[in-house]
């Protein structure tokens, strides 16, 4: 079945024409930097890469470039679903759903718990509705993956009222990627997923690490909203939660733009104040520049905690799986990682982490335990997952 899969961050739409049985993709692409002068949309035909600039385009211009994308291959007919990654379901979904105005009203309501991502979601929506007004569109969500753990894990040390009425609770995001990257591992390693206890860990701009216990999640390190854990490109991860109050008394910030500082000026930019782009920094810091060393340095030190955190929690590790953009691609990453996780038994083959980077991925490691890098592939997920709401689902 062809499906078409929508991804739309919060300047960004990223699509795919997919086969969700064979994972055939005659057609992928992504619009960058919506909104702004230099919006672009880069189109992966299957032998070629063209780029063209969309100055100021919005979602539903991005769309327009697809639709006639669509037509030059004239396959817009044979669409028969589209997919939305939506990263916000609330604990309302732990399964993707058919898109129906009581599943909008919902993903609208949890745009306050991810606000860079949520409002972009629904205009993806939108404007596929407006081109394929009587196909079924479904929502596969980011949260659903991790409705699976248990109160023990989601749970903040906070009134209980606020969970009550307010549904402050840990959610966890990237599940797409999680479970794909989980699965796969399984069948790299010749195991039964239902017997498998993985520490998978999704490193792209936005970073989580997840336990996964049998196949499903029982710990994340997102919680509420995806600002949670990790440092990442832009985001800071974990930080004392006084820290607000403390800034807005002493620098005069407001709480919006503190959070937004949060978002979108810390993480690996605001430690370097060079850039959030991994590659770039490795480079800085080759080149001697102590900013970038430390913001890697730091990236990795709690990535590292946080893997051992997950460990503790499945009680025994049977492999641990490194995937997303830094995952794929940084074997400095990977390597400074494992150095620092003696404790749980890793033995780095430095040829084998050194080959992953060329995009196969495979196991990094010889003897101990396995520690594996693995593509994740979310579009190729939402399409498997479209497909099953379409045959009728659970
Ligand atoms: N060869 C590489 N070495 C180190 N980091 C890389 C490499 N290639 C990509 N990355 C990093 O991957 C990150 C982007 O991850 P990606 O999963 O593509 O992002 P997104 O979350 O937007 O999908 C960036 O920090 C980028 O620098
Ligand atoms: C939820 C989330 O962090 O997504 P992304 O990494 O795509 O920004
Ligand atoms: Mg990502």
């Amino acid at each position: 079945m062809w499906t078409l899969v929508v991804n739309c961050g919060s300047s960004s739409l990223k699509f795919a024409l997919l086969n969700s049985a064979t994972g055939e993709t005659p057609l992928s692409g992504l619009a960058e930097r919506l909104g702004s002068d230099l919006a672009s949309v880069r189109v992966d035909r299957e032998n070629e890469r063209v780029t063209v600039p969309l100055p100021r385009g919005s979602y539903p211009e991005a769309f327009g470039v697809l639709l006639a994308e669509l037509d030059a291959l004239g396959l817009r007919r044979d669409v028969r679903a589209v997919g939305h990654r939506v990263v916000h379901g609330g604990d309302r979904f732990n399964t993707p759903v058919l898109i129906t105005p009581e599943v909008v009203e919902v993903i609208r309501a949890c745009i306050p718990l991810a606000p860079l991502h949520n409002p972009a979601n629904l205009a993806g929506i939108e404007a596929a509705r407006a081109a394929f007004p009587d196909l079924p569109q479904v929502a596969v969500f980011d949260t659903a993956f991790h409705q699976s753990m248990p109160p023990v894990a989601y749970r903040y040390a906070v009134p209980t009222d606020w969970y009550t009425h307010y549904g402050v609770r840990r959610y966890g995001f990237h599940g797409i990627s999680h479970e794909y990257v989980a699965g796969e591992a399984a069948r790299r390693l010749g195991r039964d997923p239902s017997g498998l206890n993985l520490v998978t860990a999704h490193l792209g701009n936005g970073c989580s690490v997840a336990a996964v216990q049998g196949g499903r999640s029982i710990d994340t390190s997102m919680g509420l909203t995806p600002l949670e854990g990790l440092v990442m490109g832009t985001r800071s991860g974990d930080v004392d939660p006084g820290l607000p109050d403390y800034l807005a008394r002493e620098a005069g910030l407001s709480l919006p733009g503190i959070t937004a500082a949060l978002y979108r000026e810390s993480g690996l930019l605001g430690l370097s104040g060079l850039t959030n782009d991994m590659r770039e920094l490795e480079e800085a810091a080759r080149q001697g520049n102590e900013n970038a060393r430390l913001a890697v340095d730091i990236f990795v030190y709690r990535l590292a905690k946080a893997i051992a955190g997950m460990a503790t929690v499945l009680g025994t590790l049977d492999a641990l799986v490194f995937t997303g953009g830094i995952g794929e691609n940084s074997a400095t990453v990977r390597a400074a990682t494992l150095a620092r996780l003696g404790l749980l038994g890793f033995r780095l083959d430095e040829a084998a982490n050194a080959q992953a980077v060329r995009g196969q991925g495979g196991v990094i490691t010889s003897g101990g335990v396995p520690a594996l890098v693995v593509n994740t592939n979310e579009e190729l997920m939402i399409a498997r997952e479209t497909a099953w709401v379409v045959a009728g689902g659970a």
